[in-house]
Order: C-alpha cells, then sequence, then structure tokens
C-alpha cells in the first residue's frame, strides 16, 4: 500500500496566467512567483509553492500531486503499482525541476485523473507574506486541503484510491437531486494526517477535471475577508457560505480561472483516525451552502 502523506500541490492549465496571477494575489491573498520552465507558483505557506499554474490551450485541472515521506516510501509505491499491474511513468527532469521535488512519477486512475507521486520537497523555509495580510493557510503535516475529483468509473476509481493509493475511507455522501434517479456517490477519504480528507470522488463528469480544491485559514475572520475580495473582483459564487455536516468546515465556493471551484473555509476537524467510524450522511450542510448560486 502507497505511504501518502498529504496534497502537496496541485497542477492546473490556463489560458491567461496572468488572470490566475490576480486572483492568486487579490482574492485568495496568496504570493505569486514566475515557475521554472514557465508557468506561475501560487505559494500559501513556507513552502515555494502548492498550486502550479502552467499556461495552455484550455483552463483545466492537470494533475493532483500526493507526498511521500522519503525515498523509500517513494520506491515502496512502484513496487505497489507494479504488484497491481497499474502502469506509470517516471517525471522528467524537467518536470521534476519545476515541482521541485528529488524523484516523481505519474498515474492515472480508472476514471482518467492524473495523480503525481513525489517525495522531498525542496524548500527554501520563506516566509509567507500574504499581499492581502491573510496571517496563514492550515497546511504543513495536512498537506494544502482537500481535492475533489470527478469519477465516473465510479467503483473501479474507488478501489485504486483505496487498494493502490492507500486512502481510507472517512464517510459517504448519497447525493439524490433526483429523489427517483439513483443517488450520486461522493466518497470522501483520507491519507496518514488528521484532516478529515485529502480527497473524494464524485460519480459524475467535470469537464475542467476537478470539482473542486479546499484551502482552509486559521479563523472566520480571514474566511469573511476573502468572501469580500470575491466580491470586490467580481469572481463568480458557486456556493454561498455554510457549515458542512461531516467535516464541520465553515467556508464559501467561489470559480478559479481554471475553471472548477475553490473552497475557502475554516474550522475543520481533526480526526483521530484510531476512534473514527466511518459512516453515511444524509446533509451536505449543517446550514447555508447553496450551490444553486453557481447555476445562474
Ligand atoms: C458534502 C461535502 C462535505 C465536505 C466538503 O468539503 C464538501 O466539499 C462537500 C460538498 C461536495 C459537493 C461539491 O463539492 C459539488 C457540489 C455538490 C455535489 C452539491 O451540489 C452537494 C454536495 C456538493
Ligand atoms: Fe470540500
Amino acid at each position: 500500500m502507497i505511504d501518502i502523506r498529504g496534497l502537496s500541490y496541485f497542477v492546473a492549465e490556463s489560458a491567461d496566467p496572468v488572470q490566475w496571477q490576480r486572483y492568486a494575489e487579490d482574492v485568495l491573498g496568496m504570493m505569486v512567483t514566475a515557475a521554472p520552465a514557465g508557468g506561475l507558483y501560487v505559494k500559501m505557506d513556507e513552502r515555494p509553492f502548492r498550486m502550479l499554474i502552467v499556461p495552455g490551450g484550455e483552463s483545466r485541472y492537470l494533475a493532483s500531486g500526493w507526498e511521500l515521506a522519503n525515498e523509500k516510501a517513494f520506491n515502496a509505491a512502484i513496487e505497489t503499482l507494479d504488484q497491481a499491474d497499474v502502469s506509470w511513468r517516471p517525471g522528467t527532469p524537467e518536470q521534476c525541476d519545476q515541482r521541485g521535488v528529488q524523484a516523481l512519477l505519474h498515474v492515472t486512475d480508472p476514471s482518467g485523473n492524473r495523480h503525481e507521486l513525489s517525495w522531498g520537497h525542496r524548500s527554501d523555509c520563506q516566509t509567507f507574506v500574504s499581499p492581502q495580510g491573510v496571517p496563514g493557510f492550515i497546511t504543513g503535516d495536512m498537506g494544502l486541503g482537500h481535492t475533489v475529483l470527478p469519477a465516473t468509473n465510479f467503483d473501479a476509481t474507488l478501489a485504486f484510491a483505496k487498494d493502490v493509493l492507500g486512502f481510507e475511507l472517512s464517510d459517504i455522501f448519497n447525493f439524490r437531486p433526483d429523489p427517483s434517479a439513483p443517488p450520486i456517490r461522493i466518497h470522501f477519504l483520507h491519507c496518514k494526517n488528521s484532516r478529515h480528507h485529502s480527497l473524494a470522488l464524485a460519480e459524475y463528469p467535470v469537464p475542467s477535471g476537478c470539482v473542486h480544491v479546499m484551502v482552509e485559514v486559521e479563523s472566520m475572520t480571514e474566511v469573511g475577508r476573502a468572501h469580500d475580495r470575491h466580491l470586490a473582483h467580481n469572481v463568480p459564487l458557486s456556493a454561498t457560505l455554510g457549515q458542512h455536516l461531516n467535516d464541520r468546515m465553515t467556508s464559501f465556493y467561489m470559480k478559479t480561472p481554471s475553471g472548477f471551484d475553490l473552497e475557502y473555509g475554516y474550522g475543520g476537524l481533526l480526526v483521530d483516525w484510531q476512534d473514527h467510524s466511518a459512516f453515511e450522511f444524509t446533509r451536505v450542510s449543517l446550514w447555508g451552502h447553496d450551490f444553486s448560486v453557481g447555476q445562474q
């Protein structure tokens, strides 16, 4: 089993990297620098980047970067992939340099989502200084947040996430927008950290390649201040402020320049997995989170 520590970074493609720079600095309150070999680094903690934006013809999510603890874990991951007959490609030296890692490999899950596994991130440990005065984002050994990926080939993708990548079930939501149709399954999965979920799989297609990415701040005030900035910069809202039932996160959702959503939240549960019992929940939120605003 692959021993993933957390969501290390994600890669997105944008036809307009300048728009991403404006969005990251002015709305998210993050720092932007030039990445090696083109593209942008979006920095939200002491690492050089947590989001890599590469220029391209389309606006979409490209890959999720998962962190392994060390070279031993990386080699064990290769063994697991080979034993499971999963094909993988090594990252090129250019890709390792651009992501700032010692070694990298690419795999694709049965729904076509791309995953990158790496170890040994490079860091100058430069202090994060937000252009919007955000004191900080909650990252560290919990990774940058969570990502929710489309999984139209649901059963095989879930099996891949659990049996190959080593994720474990946190809880289940069976979404029933149409009560007469079978539910759309969303499974929330965790890896080796106390964040409630680092990955969720949603049983519906998403053209941008991602449902959303969640980032977490240290206070409700910072969620409110980000909400003010989304309004000031006319960023489309995808869901109103609300609090999730399962991980107790208070958040709102807005569009990114790469077509997927970003959840900006505070107060997510820290889970001790020894004490956890997976369950099925039947309401998206304790209050708020009106997703119909994103349809308008
Ligand atoms: C239900 C839930 C719990 C914890 C989360 O961090 C979280 O993002 C969600 C929402 C999942 C999901 C979504 O993101 C896309 C729009 C969805 C399908 C809805 O319309 C309801 C549930 C939503
Ligand atoms: Fe989320």
